[in-house]
C-alpha cells in the first residue's frame, strides 16, 4: 500500500508516530462499526485529503490484520460512503478536486445540498450511519472539547464523530501530503491555507510574494501554522481569531501589534506547602515571563495529588493564554502532574510511542519499572516540544506546558528551548519596563507623612 510504504520509509519520526496513531484510530473505527454504517465527510480541503489517504491506509491494514489476504488486491481502495455538502459558494477548484478525487479512488459519493445539521438529519433518516470520519484538527474553532471519538453534539443527529487527525499540526498535514506525494486542491499552491467559501476566503497575506504583486507562495511554505486561518477574512472577526490563536498557544501575528498575554504558574509539591522547601522556580519563571512582556496572573502551589492539580489546571487553562506547571513529576513523567492535566481536559492517559522512543534512547535498558507507565501522556491533546538541547521533549497539552526542571539552571535551559521552539507558542512581546522607588522609612512613618500631606 503506497501510503503506508511512503510514511514508514520516511525518516521523519514525528510523521511516523502521527501516522501510526491516526491509522490506529481508523482501524478501531472499522473494527467497531459495520462498514456500511460508516461515512467519510470529504470536501476536497487539505485536512480531508490527508484523512482520505489515512482511511485508505487504515482500511488496508485493517483488512490485512483480519486475514482478508485473498481480497488484498481489491483493498487498494476503500469504497467508503463519502458525503460532500456542496454549496453554491464553494470554490470551483474545490468542487472539481472533490469530484475528481472520489472518482480516482472509487468512493461512492453522496452529495448533500443543505446545511450540515439538516443534511445529516436527512442522511441518518435515509441510511443508518453510526460513525463519520471528519478532518477536524486541534485549533479548528469547532475542535474544542473533542477527542478522537466524540459523539455528535446535543441537538445534532446522533452519530460518532471520528477525528483521526485531531492532534495533527498544520506542519504535520503538509509533511504527510508531501511525503506521500498525493494530489491536493490547486488552491493551496496559490497561497490559500484554509478554505471556506468564495465569500470568506482569500490567499493568506503572509504568503504574498513581495517580488510580484499578485502572486503567493504555496500553502506548505507558511511557517507558523497557527496563522493558517489568516485568509479566512470576512467571517473571522477579531474575537474568533484570538480564540483560535489562544487554542494553539500564543502568537506573534507577524507585523501586527502585540497584545499582552497572560500566564499562570502551578507549582506542585507537598514539600513547599509543608514549608520544608522554598519554591524558587515559580519566582524565576515570573521574571522570565515578565521579561518577554507576559503578565503573570497568579502562581498557585498545590498538593502532590491528581485532583488538586486537575482543579487548578481546570481553573487556569480557561482564564489564561498559557499555563505552566512544574513539580509533581517523578524522575520522569510518571507522577501526578500529567494525570492532573489529563483529568482537567477530560481525557485519559495513553501510551505515547514517540515519547517512549525518547525514553528508551535516553535510558537504554537501564530503567527500572514499567517503561510504558513513564510514557503515558494525555491522549489526543499532547504535543511534544523538541529541541536539540533537551534530552526529552517538553510536553504541551493545549495551552498547558509541563516543565521538567527541578532547579533554576534546568529552568534556564528549558526556557531558552521554549523560546526557540515555534510550537511552544511563547512569543516575545515588548518587555515590561518597571521602575523601583526605595525608601528606608517604615510603613507607619510613610502613612503618617501621607496623612500630614492631606491635612
Ligand atoms: C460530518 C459533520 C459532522 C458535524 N457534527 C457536528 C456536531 O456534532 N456538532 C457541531 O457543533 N458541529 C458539527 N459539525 C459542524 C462543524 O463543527 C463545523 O461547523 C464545520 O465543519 C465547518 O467548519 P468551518 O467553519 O471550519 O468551515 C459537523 C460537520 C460535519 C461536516
Ligand atoms: N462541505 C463539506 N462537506 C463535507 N465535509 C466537510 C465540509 N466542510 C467541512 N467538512 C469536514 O470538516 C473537516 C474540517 O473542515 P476544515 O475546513 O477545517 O478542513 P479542510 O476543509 O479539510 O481543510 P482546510 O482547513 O484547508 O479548509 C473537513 O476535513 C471535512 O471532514
Ligand atoms: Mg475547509
Amino acid at each position: 500500500m503506497e501510503i503506508d510504504e511512503a510514511v514508514r520509509g520516511c525518516t521523519d519520526r514525528r510523521m511516523r508516530t502521527k501516522y501510526g496513531n491516526a491509522v490506529y484510530v481508523v482501524q478501531r473505527a472499522f473494527a467497531l462499526y459495520p462498514f456500511e454504517e460508516v461515512a467519510f465527510s470529504f470536501n476536497g480541503g487539505k485536512d480531508s485529503t490527508v484523512l482520505l489517504h489515512l482511511i485508505r491506509a487504515g482500511y488496508y491494514l485493517y483488512k490485512k490484520d483480519s486475514g482478508d489476504v485473498a481480497q488484498m488486491d481489491a483493498v487498494k481502495n476503500c469504497p467508503l460512503r463519502t458525503i460532500y455538502f456542496e454549496s453554491p459558494c464553494a470554490f470551483p477548484e474545490i468542487n472539481s478536486f472533490t469530484y475528481e478525487t472520489v472518482s480516482t479512488y472509487g468512493l461512492p459519493l453522496e452529495t448533500i445540498h443543505s446545511d450540515f445539521k439538516s443534511g445529516l438529519e436527512g442522511l441518518l433518516k435515509e441510511k443508518p450511519t453510526k460513525a463519520i470520519f471528519i478532518g477536524t484538527r486541534i485549533g479548528d474553532p469547532n475542535a474544542v472539547g473533542q477527542e478522537q471519538f466524540s459523539p455528535s453534539s446535543p441537538g445534532w443527529p446522533s452519530f460518532m464523530r471520528v477525528n483521526p487527525i485531531l492532534d495533527w499540526s498544520y506542519r504535520d498535514v503538509w509533511s504527510f501530503l508531501l511525503t506521500c506525494k498525493v494530489k491536493y486542491c490547486s488552491l493551496y499552491d496559490q497561497g490559500y491555507t484554509s478554505i471556506g467559501s468564495i465569500h470568506d476566503t482569500v490567499p493568506n497575506a503572509l504568503l504574498s510574494d513581495s517580488s510580484t504583486e499578485k502572486s503567493f507562495r504555496p500553502a506548505y511554505m507558511l511557517t507558523d501554522g497557527r496563522l493558517e486561518r489568516a485568509g479566512r477574512t470576512k467571517k473571522t472577526n477579531h474575537k474568533i481569531e484570538m480564540n483560535s490563536v489562544a487554542g494553539n498557544g500564543m502568537n506573534n501575528i507577524e507585523g501586527e501589534q502585540m497584545i499582552s498575554r497572560a500566564a499562570s504558574i502551578i507549582v506542585v509539591g507537598d514539600e513547599i506547602l509543608f514549608g520544608t522547601t522554598e519554591d524558587k522556580l515559580g519566582a524565576a519563571l515570573c521574571k522570565k515571563l515578565h521579561a518577554i512582556g507576559w503578565r503573570v496572573s497568579h502562581v498557585a502551589v498545590v498538593r502532590n495529588e491528581i485532583d488538586s492539580v486537575a482543579e487548578e489546571v481546570e481553573r487556569c487553562k480557561s482564564m489564561d493564554d498559557m499555563v505552566f506547571i512544574f513539580g509533581g513529576l517523578g524522575p520522569l513523567h510518571s507522577d501526578v502532574s500529567l494525570a492532573g492535566v489529563a483529568k482537567a481536559f477530560g481525557v485519559r492517559l495513553a501510551p505515547d510511542e514517540e515519547f517512549e522512543d525518547y525514553l528508551s534512547q535516553l535510558m537504554g535498558n537501564n530503567y527500572t519499572g514499567d517503561r510504558n507507565e513513564m510514557a503515558l501522556l494525555p491522549e489526543g491533546i499532547t504535543e511534544l516540544l523538541h529541541h536539540k538541547k533537551l534530552p526529552l521533549p517538553l510536553i504541551k497539552c493545549r495551552n498547558v506546558i509541563t516543565l521538567a526542571a527541578t532547579n533554576v539552571h534546568e529552568l534556564d535551559t528549558e526556557w531558552d528551548c521554549l523560546l526557540d521552539t515555534q510550537e511552544s507558542g511563547l512569543v516575545q512581546a515588548k518587555p515590561f519596563v518597571s521602575k523601583h522607588l526605595g525608601s528606608a522609612l517604615s510603613d507607619g512613618v510613610i502613612g503618617y507623612q501621607e496623612l500630614g500631606l492631606w491635612l
